[in-house]
């Protein structure tokens, strides 16, 4: 077989795109955005300084953050029909398969669907709208009152509030900021490529997201998050889930939230940044308890596989004393990654190629009915 025919399992280490968007440069542990260290970003910005950022290239002034936070404002009210729509799904409905449902029929709802005018438009108002499903959702499946968005609040602190009922408090609403930061682009993961493969058939921006969140429910991606908490809650104590780690391991089976296609054997920097803000709220929350948990198994993974947390591991936890209910843990990476998707949507419209690889066939030949 020649360079271009060669088989790579998984298109492990294959380029997919040229992209503006974002980077991950390994040997520097940098995740590069827009030029910008996404870790510096997520202790110095706001999430939607990301906006404008993964949008259009720079950063915004603060007449421009005052904008964009109205815009969204203006958006963030769930529609009755989608309401209805929402609340005919059957009560054991994962979150994550409402949102699915619910971003499909938003596009029902877009007199310009598929012609791209005003896209900006469309992606600030499925910023505004993803999150209201997801909150609206899980309320409506749980047949509890929907939570109308509060208009003092920031966004993110808006969308916390709308998932648990609550105020957070000043350091809540920072660090749920700071999580929907480190989860909104990162690259070319499934989910995103997943959206670029969609869009590059010309199809539109709502069934490349719809596309997205079936490929980020998986457990090998998104769906990581909610299986880590799982497991913590069932370890229950330092040394119950140092025992269900190695039990999972001497089974052979994948410990969820360890390991990454990228970064292999080296911690993903957005752990780091999530065990730090996971080390507060212990402290405000008389938690140290999970913390210590967290970091033996931290411990155990890389002394018997030398494998590392990704960003997963640390969100769960963090998630969980934010008082968020555990099957809103994936949905709500879906939603903070809406943006990087949406980006990569925009960019791969603006120098379009479709995306149609070849196989290594490995069946027979020469048959005959
Ligand atoms: C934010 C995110 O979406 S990050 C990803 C979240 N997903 C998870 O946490 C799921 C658990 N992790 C995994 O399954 C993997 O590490 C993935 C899917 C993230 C990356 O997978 P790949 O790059 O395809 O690597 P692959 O699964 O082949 O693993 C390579 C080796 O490390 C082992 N390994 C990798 N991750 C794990 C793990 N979490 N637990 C135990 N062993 C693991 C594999 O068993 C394999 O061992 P082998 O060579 O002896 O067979
Ligand atoms: O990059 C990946 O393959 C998965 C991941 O960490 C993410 O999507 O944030």
């Amino acid at each position: 077989m020649d360079k271009m025919t060669t088989f790579q399992p998984g298109l492990n280490g294959v380029i997919a795109a040229e992209t503006k968007l974002s980077y991950l440069d390994v040997e520097a542990e940098e995740i590069v955005i827009r030029g910008y260290d996404l870790i510096e970003l997520a202790e110095k910005q706001q999430y939607i300084d990301l906006i404008q950022l993964l949008l259009h290239g720079r950063l915004p002034t603060l007449s421009e953050q005052q904008e964009l936070e109205a815009a969204l404002k203006e958006e963030a009210h769930l529609s009755d029909s989608l309401v209805e729509i929402l609340g005919k799904l059957p009560k054991g409905t994962h979150p994550m398969d409402a949102l699915r449902t619910g971003i499909s029929a938003l596009a029902g709802y877009d007199k310009n669907l598929g012609e791209r005018i005003n896209l900006e438009k469309t992606v600030l108002r499925l910023l505004a709208k993803i999150p209201a499903i997801t909150a609206g959702s899980y309320h409506l499946l749980h047949q509890q009152s929907i939570v109308d968005p509060d208009p003092s609040l920031s966004y993110s602190a808006n969308f916390l509030y709308r998932l648990t009922g609550r105020t957070p408090d000043e350091q809540e609403a920072a660090i749920f900021d700071q999580s929907l930061m480190v989860y909104s682009e990162h690259e070319m993961p499934n989910s995103t490529f997943t959206a670029r493969v969609i869009a590059s058939t010309n199809s539109d921006l709502y069934g490349a997201l719809t596309g997205a969140v079936a490929s980020l429910k998986g457990n090998l991606h998104g769906g990581a998050n909610e299986a880590v908490m799982h497991m913590l809650l069932e370890g229950g104590s330092v040394e119950g889930f140092r025992r269900l780690l190695l039990d999972k391991l001497s089974r052979k089976e994948k410990v969820m939230g360890f390991g990454h296609r990228v970064y292999m054997k080296k911690m993903d920097p957005r752990a780091a940044l999530m065990k730090e803000a996971l080390r507060k709220l212990a402290a405000e929350k008389d938690r140290e308890d999970l913390l210590a948990c967290c970091e033996a198994g931290e411990e155990l993974m890389k002394e018997e596989k030398g494998l590392y947390p990704n960003l997963d591991y640390y969100a769960a936890p963090v998630y969980y004393l934010l008082g968020i209910p555990i099957d809103l843990y994936t949905p709500i990476f879906f939603a903070a990654r809406t943006l990087g998707i949406c980006a990569h949507v925009t960019e791969q419209y603006a120098d379009n190629k479709l995306f149609r690889p070849r196989v290594h066939y490995t069946g027979p030949r020469g048959l005959h009915p």
